[in-house]
This record gives structure tokens, C-alpha cells and sequence, in this order.
């Protein structure tokens, strides 16, 4: 039996008005989401739709004008205040200040842990995003799509139960983005960590997720969830195969049934 702890993610009847000078908007209605342990879902949908909104409120960034939410049983403030998820959001919000090493070690140093296995896992870290070389460098030294591997790496710090991504790959090139997308299915299913990522691209959602959750837009609600839990390897050639590109069609397919004339409407 699946018992509330068990759940990475529980998110139950969540709503979310934002006042506005022209009246409310409503960003979600009634969104039930229960996201396990270890798995990785993606949350898909025209631009507006409330993706981001429903994000920023699980890492306890804003809070719902109605329902409940829960990560791994705690509420989402005792979760921010223990550190038990890491983010990566669109912006790689670096300290300018810090160098990339600084950066990375940031969750670590919160964690508090010795310098010597600090200084090592800032290394692996570096090295899995591709920027061992950079590591004594300041963001403002670095290109933007660098910038973001930077924030991913220090996403993945502290071996989080819970990733919370904004588009983190959206900045990237099309090569390094897809390198990236391997390494994090990897990290995903090697650390045991559930994932919960927003992003536009319909092949990146299928290719990691195992569920990917489809909203529509404004009030944004879960209008489909699709299975996508690969039955191989995500590797390389997953991105190649007949079952990807079918799952691709299932989830382009679900998306247009929603509204998408009104998808830019603010
Ligand atoms: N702080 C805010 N105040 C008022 N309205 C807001 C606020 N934040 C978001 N909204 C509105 O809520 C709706 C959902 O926005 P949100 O950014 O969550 O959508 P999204 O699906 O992530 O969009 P995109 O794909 O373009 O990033 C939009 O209509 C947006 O204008």
C-alpha cells in the first residue's frame, strides 16, 4: 500500500488565484497530482497554463489559494525548510559574487559537509556538466547555456529526493541539451530521485519521463496523464525507436486537444 510518505509529491483539489488590476486570474483549478518515489514526471502545456505556477507552489515559492500539498508527507514549508528538494529554474539565479565551484558547493555548504568530500563532489559535479575547466570562473565569465549547467549541477548537489526543474535545458543547444537529458535520466534513476519538470519540448518530456502530465490552458487544469515509462534503456537509441515516436504522437496528440487557440491569452 502506498502510504502518504511514500509519495514524493501529493497534490490535492490545488488552486491558485493571483489578484490582477483587471479582476482575478485564475492560474490552476482542481489539479490532483500524486507523484511517486523515484519517478520522474513532466508537466506539458500551452504557455500560460499554469506549469510554472504549480511548480513554484510545491517548492513552497507561493502558496495555493486552495487544496493541499505534500512532498514526501511533510508540508511543502517543512520541505523548503528542511532542504529536501533541489531546483532548477529557467534562470540559473547564480551568486554573482561566488565562482562556479562557490555556486555548485552552495547546498553543501547549507549541509554543512567536511571540505575535502565538499571539494570532491563539487569536482564530479563539474566534470558531469562539462565545466571542469571553468570551475575558478565568475557567471558573469560564463555564456548563458553555461550559466544553467552551473545551476543544474548545483540542483544535484546534495542527492535530493526530489528535483524540481523550470525548463532547465531550455537555454541549451540542441547537442548539449540532449547530453544533458541522457546525464539526468541517468542521475534520476541512479539516485532514486523523483523529478518533476516543466518543459515545452515534447520529445524531452517523453524521452525522461515516466509519466507526463498534460494541462490546458487558462484556468490551467490536468487534462491527461500518458505513460512513457520506457520498457529499455533510456539511451540513445530509445530517441530513435518506433515506441518513442509513438509516445510522441500520443502526447502531441493529447496536447492539441486542448484550446491552443488560446494559449497565448494573458
Ligand atoms: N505573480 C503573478 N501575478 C499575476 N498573474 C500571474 C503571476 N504568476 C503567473 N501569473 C499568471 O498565471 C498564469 C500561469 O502562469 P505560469 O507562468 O504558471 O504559466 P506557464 O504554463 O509556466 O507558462 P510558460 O510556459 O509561458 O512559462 C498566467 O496567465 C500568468 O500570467
Amino acid at each position: 500500500m502506498t502510504t502518504l510518505t511514500d509519495l514524493a509529491v501529493r497534490a490535492s483539489g490545488i488552486g491558485k488565484v493571483f489578484p490582477s488590476a483587471g479582476g482575478e486570474v485564475t492560474a490552476l483549478t482542481g489539479v490532483e497530482l500524486e507523484v511517486a518515489a523515484g519517478e520522474f514526471v513532466s508537466l506539458i502545456g500551452p504557455s500560460g497554463c499554469g506549469k510554472s505556477t504549480l511548480l513554484r507552489l510545491i517548492a513552497d515559492l507561493d502558496a495555493p489559494s486552495a487544496g493541499e500539498l505534500t512532498l514526501y508527507g511533510k508540508t511543502a514549508r517543512q520541505a523548503r525548510l528542511d532542504q529536501d528538494y533541489g531546483i532548477a529554474f529557467q534562470q540559473a539565479a547564480l551568486l554573482p559574487w561566488l565562482t562556479v565551484a562557490a555556486n555548485i558547493a552552495l547546498p553543501l555548504d547549507l549541509h554543512k559537509w567536511p571540505k575535502a568530500r565538499r571539494d570532491a563532489r563539487v569536482a564530479e559535479l563539474a566534470e558531469l556538466v562539462g565545466l571542469t575547466d571553468f570551475t575558478g570562473r565568475y557567471p558573469d565569465q560564463l555564456s548563458g547555456g553555461m550559466q544553467q549547467r552551473v545551476a543544474i549541477a548545483r540542483s544535484l548537489a546534495a542527492q535530493p529526493k526530489l528535483l524540481l526543474m523550470d525548463e532547465p535545458f531550455g537555454a541549451l543547444d540542441e547537442m548539449t541539451r540532449e547530453r544533458l537529458q541522457s546525464e539526468l535520466a541517468r542521475i534520476a534513476a541512479e539516485t532514486g530521485a523523483a523529478v518533476v519538470f516543466v518543459t515545452h519540448s515534447i520529445p524531452e518530456a517523453v524521452f525522461l519521463s515516466d509519466r507526463v502530465v498534460v494541462m490546458s490552458p487558462r484556468p490551467g487544469r490536468i487534462t491527461d496523464v500518458i505513460d512513457t515509462r520506457p520498457g529499455r534503456a533510456r539511451d540513445e537509441a530509445l530517441r530513435e525507436s518506433p515506441e518513442f515516436f509513438a509516445r510522441v504522437t500520443a502526447v502531441r496528440e493529447a496536447l492539441h486537444g486542448a484550446p491552443v487557440h488560446r494559449a497565448n491569452e494573458r
